[in-house]
């Protein structure tokens, strides 16, 4: 069996789904496989699969027999896609990197550029002075200060050596040699510690807004969207560098400092400015490595996140069981190496090339200087050059580089800087456009009619290639295609409840994601009473649902506030703490803390006690029942960790509550389950089938038609027999 599948992938060129998918941004990626998930895996060593299906990602061959044999593949052969690897050769896959393209794949056209980099540059500033108004002005009054500082003491210095050989003004060059060394003296003490204070600060002020940005967005779309995660986490990795304005203050000063230093070396020869190209020269090719280098972190960043993921999952006590017991410990250890290894070595390769040159251009400089200096030695002597001339050169020497270098990495710095800016710009920009605030309509207090999908078409973010399309209004063809759901055209009566049934992967958590608006539909739309859902806020809208998944959160905070979560506004009402906890089933979990409803959960934590899976799952359900007013409760497989009995109780108890919201509000009820016990109880039940609805209606009439959920439904009850 496993060759007979390893056949048809091997003729697709070994383009296998990875298990972790990091940056694949085109057709299919992203999506859960459907159907028979353990018959895929059954046939191959966990390990195996594993890798085989990481080795895509990670760019090597698809086969794993490098790692299964222990050895490594040649790093040389194993170039990340997507990595710039110099060669020119063309890469395995079309990858696009975080932070090249600012809107959308294309670079953006010609006339918004200008508005791009002003949009950037006033974001710098106003970034700097809103974290710290009073320091970013006097950083950057330091910052001008100390750029003229160093030049002027070496003109001082001059002054003074001429005017002692009674060629100039001896008092003068004292003057200016005296207070060009005070002033720098102050400012040089002050603007260490107040410039990390401010870099400090800004990055504060920019984590905290990356955090309000982020979890602001009402969606979840950037959440998956691999290529919007490499741009947040690399903004985050690189949030130091949006530290204070003075930073782009000291290019002026390596400006103005470089003048001087031309002006300087004019005022001996003007031959002597070569000494400054030369240098200026050397230090560009030590700015590009560091471009490249920059370039590369951010191109693998897929890479560090691939590592940072193992890592997660091999010190995560929940995910401990799995890899240990299919012994993943090692083989996830390796993949996590090659992650690394797949994102240094081309790093280190680039270091050394440029480190070369680097040196050979600094050895060329230094004897261009050796001869300058030579020179102007000999001049002095024939008596066209001042002793203060020679001084001053020989003082200018190490300035001459110490400026190229400046100049250069000030560049460099500036550019990087801008970078990181521009992907921070351009996530506050996606975070406007996608923060709902068109939509401020409040939902109806109670519903008439019910909820509709009329048409609605549904493609996954995370399979959209271009982050410009997140979402798009695409046609939701008759193909299913890339698409989760399509032309699903359905009423959820008022008062009534639905169960949704269906294969995995047939789409039914997807309708439940959309009906909480976790997403916008890509075609088609859901309406409220005839209000189209896009309309209302979409947190008033949530505060009107309530719901209970397959896939609850494990809240370690006080058993309380688990609960009390449920409904904000309410989580302090004791009594509605208790009716929700005996709606949940979980008494006897409360029961069982040491301090009751005042426990710490998690054994992480101080005091905090562990709780077993369907322990978990009753305070989950508990949390589900603590909104009393809502208009949609949505139940997606929540008893999937509870013992029959307590399942069974559960659903009795949403019957009644279902049952209870219907007559208050006109709730509707939604639960997703497999067990056709459960199921048969709705008032319509909805087969759901390939992203669109294959039947509908109530047990007794799908049922009598003798269709998919009869036969589901016979599948069942005959195994229970
Ligand atoms: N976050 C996601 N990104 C991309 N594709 C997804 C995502 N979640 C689900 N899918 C895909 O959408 C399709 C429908 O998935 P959905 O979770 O709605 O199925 P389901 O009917 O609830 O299945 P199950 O019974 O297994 O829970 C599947 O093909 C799945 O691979």
């Amino acid at each position: 069996m496993a060759a007979d599948r390893a056949g048809p992938r091997a003729a697709r060129g070994g383009q296998r789904r990875p298990l972790v998918d990091l940056g694949r941004t085109r057709r299919g990626v992203g999506r859960r496989v459907r159907g028979a998930t353990g018959g895929q895996l059954s046939g191959h060593h966990p390990t195996t699969h594993l890798l085989d299906h990481l080795a895509p990602v990670l760019g090597g061959p698809a086969g794993a027999d490098h790692l299964r044999a222990g050895a490594w593949p040649d790093r040389r052969t194993w170039q990340p896609s997507g990595a710039d690897d110099d060669s020119g050769r063309p890469l395995p896959h079309p990858v696009h990197p975080a932070g090249q393209s600012l809107s959308g794949r294309g670079r953006p056209a010609g006339g918004e550029q200008p508005m791009r980099l002003l949009r950037t540059l006033w974001l710098w500033f106003s970034t700097a002075f809103r974290a710290a108004p009073g320091l970013t002005l006097l950083m950057s009054a330091t910052t001008i200060i100390s750029s003229v500082l160093s030049p002027l003491t070496v003109l001082g210095i001059k002054l003074a050596v001429d005017g002692a050989s009674g060629h100039g003004s001896l008092p003068l060059g004292i003057a200016l040699l005296g207070g060009s060394l005070l002033l720098s003296a102050v400012s040089g003490s002050i603007a260490g510690p107040l410039g990390d204070t401010l870099d400090e600060r800004v990055l504060r002020h920019v984590r905290d807004d990356l955090i309000r940005l982020t979890s602001g967005i009402p969606s979840i779309a950037h959440h998956e969207h691999p290529e919007l995660a490499d741009r947040v986490a690399l903004i985050e990795r690189d949030a130091y560098q949006l530290g204070g304005i003075f930073r782009l203050l000291s290019v002026i000063g390596a400006v103005t400092s470089s003048i001087t230093v031309i002006a300087m070396l004019w005022s001996v020869s003007p031959v002597l400015i070569l000494l400054l190209v030369l240098a200026i020269g050397t230090a560009a090719i030590q700015a590009v490595a560091m471009q490249r280098r920059n370039t590369l972190w951010r191109r693998n960043e897929r890479y560090r996140r691939l590592a940072t993921k193992i890592i997660d999952l091999l010190t995560d006590p929940a995910g401990a069981i799995e890899v240990r017991s299919f012994g993943l410990s090692r083989p996830l250890l390796k993949i996590a190496h090659h992650a690394h290894a797949s994102r240094h070595e081309p790093y280190y390769g680039v270091t050394v090339r440029f480190a070369r040159l680097t040196a050979i251009g600094w050895v060329i400089y230094g004897i261009g200087y050796a001869l300058a200096v030579f020179w102007v030695f000999g001049r002095v002597r024939d008596g066209s050059s001042s002793l203060g001339d020679l001084t001053l050169l020989l003082l200018i020497g190490p300035q001459i580089n110490t400026t190229a270098s400046a100049i250069t990495s000030n560049v460099t710095m500036v550019l990087t800087s801008f970078q990181t800016f521009d992907r921070y710009a351009w996530l506050r920009r996606w975070a406007d456009d996608h923060d709902w605030q068109e939509s401020v309509g409040e939902p109806p207090p109670m519903l008439r009619r019910g909820i509709a999908l009329e048409g609605v078409g549904f493609r996954y973010p995370s399979i959209s290639a271009d982050l410009s399309q997140i979402p798009a209004a695409t046609d939701a063809g008759t193909d299913r295609g890339d698409l989760a759901l399509r032309q699903v055209d359905l009423l959820l009566p008022a008062g009534s409840t639905v169960a949704l049934v269906g294969d995995n992967g047939a789409g039914k958590s997807t309708l439940v994601k959309l009906l909480a608006r976790l997403y916008d539909p890509t075609s088609g739309r859901i309406t409220i009473d005839g209000t189209p859902l896009t309309d209302l806020d979409p947190s008033a809208w949530r505060d009107r649902i309530s719901a209970g998944f397959q896939d609850f959160s494990r809240l370690e905070f006080m058993a309380a506030e688990s609960v009390g979560v449920g409904d904000l506004d309410h989580a302090a009402d004791q009594e509605l703490l208790d009716r929700a906890v005996a709606a949940g089933h979980a008494e006897d979990v409360v029961d069982e803390l040491p301090q009751r409803l005042e426990t710490q959960l998690g054994i992480r934590f101080d005091g905090g006690v562990a709780l077993s899976g369907g322990q978990w799952q009753r305070l989950a359900l508990a949390r589900a029942f603590m909104r009393t007013r809502p208009l949609l409760m949505m139940l997606d497989e929540p008893t999937a960790a509870l013992d029959p009995e307590a399942e069974q109780a559960i659903y009795e108890q949403y019957a009644r509550t279902a049952k209870q919201l219907a007559a208050e509000t006109g709730a509707v009820t939604v639960l997703v389950s497999h067990r056709f016990s459960t199921v048969r109880m709705a008032d319509l039940i909805v087969v759901v089938a390939d992203g669109g609805i294959l039947e509908v209606g109530s047990h007794e009439v799908l049922l009598a038609a003798g269709g998919r959920y009869a036969e589901l439904f016979e599948l069942q009850a005959h195994a229970y027999r």
